[in-house]
């Protein structure tokens, strides 16, 4: 048995058990082979495999998953059914916007450290390669009347009132990843924190390359074997990396692509961008009583987490708060966080955190604080790359910065880590591990 480690919060201790996810597969502007539901299964499946437990072991299961498709309403649920759990084991998905996994793992840690609950299957699921089409609302009136019309003769007129603009759909995953109360899409705001702190374009791009270079040595170490599970497609495809992965990448390379969110002078680029995805992760979580139970080897103790609001124009530098004051309140400073795992939303965004950190201004506002936090060594940061290199499938990102977190501690014998990421319309979570 482990020796008991409380968190810093207070309340029981809360282990972080094991984890698992899929590969992330590229979304290559059509429909994938898996929804939200298949690639949970795949990745629980495999994750129960190593943990064999009854199947009304958990007391709960809670998915994170932004884009439900219109056939998997609650995909919690669906998912836990699949896999094979009791049916008496409630399940619920949460929705935060690129938060949703991270909030899925902090709500399992809450309901545990609280004591309600003790053993719980936290992760996330997305299939951005699912996103609809959709009819303007226009062109779905159009329809609707044309189901209403009564005789031959009113369905003919109304057909004669068909416009060809009603044939272009809106693309709800671009309207997802816009903030609809500013009116920035998420690029546009990774500029604004670009321009903030004056992040070049020749920076983003060399932090780009580093999260490609990163990711494809882990992949060639092994050291993502224990972490990522192979994904079965109905057609015989299996899949046993994240794809997105470019070593090839070259300052000359990323210097040609056209910026995407702000032309002719943005920053951000398809190639200093978190990429579209599919995936799907699980965290395991549990309390002392259930690691006694079924004899459970906790790999990490979740200690605290932290999660705050800014202004959805510079939702990017949400982590540099977030992460933050979690290091602050658990009385660390930037040089005690062994391993920070900061999700690659916009390679602008990442370096603007930590120029944050740096900048007296924003410690003041932020912080009340004369000091700066300080410079963060890039070599403790994603030291195996992250969204830019791997993809940001939105509701899993958070719990598997987590998941990955908690291994990379493991494997580098280090001790404390932080997870942190921002959230679309000015939101960022961050959480506090310590490996056991
Ligand atoms: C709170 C938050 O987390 S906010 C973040 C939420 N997520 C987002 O906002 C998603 C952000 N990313 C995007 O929207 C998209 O990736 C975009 C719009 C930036 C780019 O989309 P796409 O054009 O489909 O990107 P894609 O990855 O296919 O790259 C396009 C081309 O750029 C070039 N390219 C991209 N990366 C590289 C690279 N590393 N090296 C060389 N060329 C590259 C290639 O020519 C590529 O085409 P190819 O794959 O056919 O060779």
């Amino acid at each position: 048995m482990t020796s008991p480690t409380s968190t810093s919060a207070g309340g029981r201790p809360v282990y972080l058990v094991d984890g698992a996810r899929t590969p992330f597969i590229k979304a290559r502007g059509k429909p994938g082979p898996f929804t939200p539901v298949d690639l949970a299964v795949q990745a629980g499946r495999a994750l129960l495999m190593r943990h064999p437990l009854p199947d009304d072991a958990f007391d709960q299961v809670i998915l994170g998953c932004v884009n439900v498709v219109a056939s998997e309403m609650n995909p919690a649920r669906i998912a836990a059914l699949r896999l094979g759990l009791s049916e008496t084991i409630p399940a619920f998905t949460m929705q935060i916007n690129c938060g949703s996994g991270m909030q899925s793992v902090d709500t399992a840690y809450r309901y545990i450290r609280e004591g309600r609950q003790d053993l719980i299957l936290a992760g996330g699921a997305e299939a951005l390669s699912h996103a609809p089409l959709m009819l303007t609302p226009a062109a779905t009136r159009w329809l609707a009347e044309l189901g209403l019309a009564r005789s031959v003769g009113e369905k003919l007129k109304h057909l004669a009132r068909f416009k060809p603009g009603y044939l272009k759909p809106v693309i709800s995953l671009e309207q997802g990843l816009t903030d609809p109360v500013v009116e920035l899409n998420m690029g546009q705001t990774a500029e604004v924190v670009a321009n903030l702190f004056g992040i070049s374009r020749e920076q983003a791009d060399d932090y780009a390359i580093s999260s490609h270079l990163r990711l494809a040595k882990a992949q060639e170490e092994g050291w993502l074997d224990e972490e990522v599970v192979p994904l079965y497609a109905p057609d015989g495809k299996v899949y046993t990396f994240d794809d997105g992965v470019r070593p090839e990448s070259t300052a000359d390379k990323l210097a040609k692509l056209r910026p995407v969110f702000e032309r002719p002078f943005g920053k951000v680029t398809a190639g200093n961008s978190s990429q579209i995805t599919d995936g799907a992760s699980w965290l395991m979580l549990a309390s002392e009583e259930a690691v006694e139970k079924y004899n459970l080897t906790p790999k990490a103790v979740i200690k605290d987490s932290e999660w705050s609001g800014l202004e959805p124009e510079i939702m990017g530098l949400g982590p540099a708060v977030s992460a933050g004051r979690l290091a602050l309140r658990n009385k660390m400073s930037l040089n005690d966080i062994d391993l920070l795992e900061l999700n690659e939303a916009f390679a602008a965004q990442v370096l603007g955190c930590l120029a944050a950190w740096n900048d007296p201004d924003f410690c003041r506002a932020i912080f009340q604080r004369d000091q700066v936090l300080g410079e963060f060594d890039r070599d403790r940061l994603n030291i195996d790359g992250g969204a830019i290199s791997l993809g940001h499938p939105v509701g899993t990102s958070g719990n598997r910065i987590v998941l990955h977190l908690m291994n990379a501690l493991k494997r580098e014998h280090k001790k404390r880590g932080i997870a942190t990421q921002c959230i679309g319309g000015g939101q960022a979570g961050a959480m506090l591990i310590e490996v056991i």
